[in-house]
């Protein structure tokens, strides 16, 4: 804990100071993004004013019931509203509060874009809050297509724009724009087009996957038969609409955002879901919502999704309240695999809950919302402070080291705290406090007593503090908890092969045989821990080791996380040492000789070894130091 984190023996007054020293972390590197005045479209593109966009316009006029820190989407009333937070910075403008079930989104980088200091907050309405700093120019790109050359813009009003990822942008995005990796763009926003219509003359038999590299076809545009129907669903920053296909009859969901020049709120709204696009486009998994297309209308972008027409986990739990244990393994398996795909791609969705992980009437999961998601190069740094509070990880609160990967299977162990007791982990506490749990304390989340053996092992390995001793996804679709359903060990194999096409020295992954016969032998030797730990140590052998599990560590501005004192900022592609305040807070911190240099150490230990309760809840250098790829 930070020499200046004064320890109270009343909760409420520590609370409160919790609160004011969150507000002075907050108020250094935020400035709230001000409501403006709404402006005819022409006015904002013609003079490049400020617009309020439908879903503002709501927040302005209070919304429907609006909290924005109901610890849930709509209509939830799990959790109850915190106090006003005014003094963290943090003003959700339908007077509600600061952190519910909301993601968070700011960035860490150093850096003198002006965008930097500002912190955008954007109400949910009676969902909940997020909040959003663009990110600093000066990060590094990751990996983009080449782009072509502009090209005009189709003519006529109300006419549509369907274009892919080398197609021209629109003329309206001529402006600077956030890319969707989170840096300034010179405006490019990469969409897709939209699938022909199955069944239409000139169409595929089926929807086909996204095309990244295509010449731009405007008879496509044309084609376009996908008519807006209902409302699905509110997100931050724009609406989900069911699209109905009325020539196939197929139906998709249609996700919205209003597109409006030089608006902060916009300029998010397009970076958030430009970011979706281009990871979305890239991804094609069964437990990963498939992506169709993209098209930019006058005075909208939209995207069209596979539609899951079950809803999210989270509306579901509000419904029919908490799932069942053979549920909850059944989706945290299929989650899992998702995790497993997208980790293979050394991709982070950084914001697993139930609000974003949609069901279909089969029951089969479908990871959804990619607007915090992020591809990781070798060393680049994931030192944003993005995500849903009550889900993230310690690491991320903190926010001094970096993060990576493993933030993922902190969410998924939240989640299935969700799933099993339908509230939010750490529901009990208001959000700062909540954060404070999360960042500055030993302890995990409450695990029900309910809940079998096995599934408090899963979680438990899933709730470790220390990051590098959580388990893959990978290997925790080996774990008891989820491996030994009827269903599981085909399609897990499948999955497998898809995140992991080749190992990591560049030889190919085994067959669907060869795992089969590997994964029967460890089932078969289930008692014997000796034997199971070699199994364990083969199958290490067949996972490449992904490197992106090597979380490198590069400075953290001070603007990084509220709760993150102000130390010098480390070295560069090592990992850093924990923050300091963890041993402020009675856990020792890292000596030099205990400190890992490397993190991607061969597992040879069991990785099913249930960590007691107390261990999995010590500092980083008490845990037992496991391995991992
Ligand atoms: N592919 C889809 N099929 C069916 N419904 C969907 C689909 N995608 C989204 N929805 C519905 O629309 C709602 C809003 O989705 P969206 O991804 O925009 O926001 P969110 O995940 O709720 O919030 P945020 O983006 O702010 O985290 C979801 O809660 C869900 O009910």
């Amino acid at each position: 804990m930070p020499g200046w984190w004064p320890k109270r023996s009343s909760k409420s007054k520590e609370l409160q100071k919790q609160e004011e020293i969150l507000s002075k972390s907050f108020e250094k590197s935020s400035r709230i993004v001000k409501e403006t005045r709404p402006r005819s479209f022409d006015d904002v593109l013609n003079k490049g004013s400020p617009r309020i966009s439908p879903r503002e316009n709501k927040i302005k006029n209070g919304g429907s019931g609006s909290s924005g820190f109901s610890g849930f989407d709509s209509d939830h009333k799990a959790l109850p509203l915190p106090r006003p937070m005014s003094s963290l910075g943090i003003v959700d403008q339908t007077g509600g509060l600061g952190f519910g079930s909301g993601s968070i989104s700011s960035v860490s980088s150093s850096g003198s874009s002006e965008d930097q200091t500002q912190f955008g907050i954007f109400s949910r309405g009676h969902d909940d809050t997020k909040i959003m700093q663009p990110r600093s120019p000066i990060q590094p790109r990751s990996p983009r297509q080449p782009r072509s050359p502009r090209q005009p813009r189709s003519p006529g009003p109300g006419s549509r724009v369907t274009t892919t990822t080398n197609s021209p942008r629109h003329p309206r995005f001529s402006g600077t724009y956030l890319d969707c990796t989170g840096k300034l763009d010179d405006g490019k926003i990469e969409w897709h087009p939209l699938p022909l219509p199955p069944g239409s003359p000139t169409s595929p038999p089926t929807l086909p996957k996204p095309k990244t590299s295509v010449t731009i076809d405007h008879s496509q545009c044309q084609l376009s038969k996908w008519k807006k129907g209902k409302l699905l669903g509110r997100g931050t920053f724009g609406h989900v609409y069911l699209g109905f296909n009325s020539e196939s009859g197929q139906m998709c969901a249609i996700k919205e955002v209003r597109v409006v020049a030089d608006d902060q709120t916009s300029k998010e709204c397009l970076k958030q879901l430009n970011q979706e696009i281009t990871l979305l486009s890239q991804l094609s998994q069964r437990n990963i919502v498939q992506y169709y297309g993209s098209e930019l209308g006058e005075e909208t972008l939209s995207v069209y999704l596979e539609y899951v027409s079950g809803g999210s986990i989270h509306k579901l739990l509000q419904e029919y309240g908490a799932f069942g244990e053979p549920v909850i393994q059944n989706y945290t398996r299929q989650i899992l695999s998702g995790l497993a795909y997208l980790h293979g791609r050394n991709t982070v969705h950084r914001d697993i809950k139930g609000a974003n992980i949609l069901v279909d009437p089969n029951g089969e999961i479908k990871l959804a919302d990619f607007g915090m998601a992020k591809h990781i190069t070798n060393c680049s740094s994931m030192l944003s402070f993005k995500g849903s509070p009550y889900w993230m990880a310690p690491e991320v609160v903190m926010n001094s080291n970096g993060y990576n990967l493993a933030v993922d299977i902190w969410s998924l162990g939240c989640t299935i705290l969700e799933m099993a007791t339908s509230k939010p982990p750490w529901g009990q506490y208001e959000g700062v406090a909540a954060i404070f749990k999360i960042g500055n304390s030993k302890e995990i989340p409450e695990i029900p007593d309910h809940l079998s053996n096995d599934a408090k092992s899963f979680i438990r390995l899933c709730l470790q503090r220390e990051p590098s001793a959580r388990p893959t996804a990978s290997q925790l679709l080996e774990h008891p908890f989820v491996r030994d359903q009827a269903t599981t060990r085909v399609a897990n194999v499948n999955i497998t092969k898809e995140a992991f096409p080749h190992t990591f020295d560049g030889s190919r992954t085994p067959t669907a045989q060869e795992m089969r016969s590997n994964r029967t032998n460890i089932s078969s030797f289930d008692g014997d821990r000796a034997t199971k730990s070699r199994l364990t140590a083969s199958r290490d052998l067949i996972i490449p080791r992904n490197n992106a599990r090597n979380i490198i560590s590069l400075p953290v501005s001070p603007s990084s996380s509220p709760l993150r004192h102000y130390g010098p900022a480390y070295q560069s592609c090592f990992m850093s040492p924990p923050h300091p305040s963890f041993s402020l807070v009675g856990q020792s911190s890292y000596g030099s000789s205990e400190f890992p240099l490397k993190s991607n150490t061969i597992n040879l230990l069991d990785p099913w070894f249930e960590i007691p309760q107390s261990k999995s809840q010590t500092p980083p250098n008490r845990s037992p130091r496991r391995g991992l790829i």
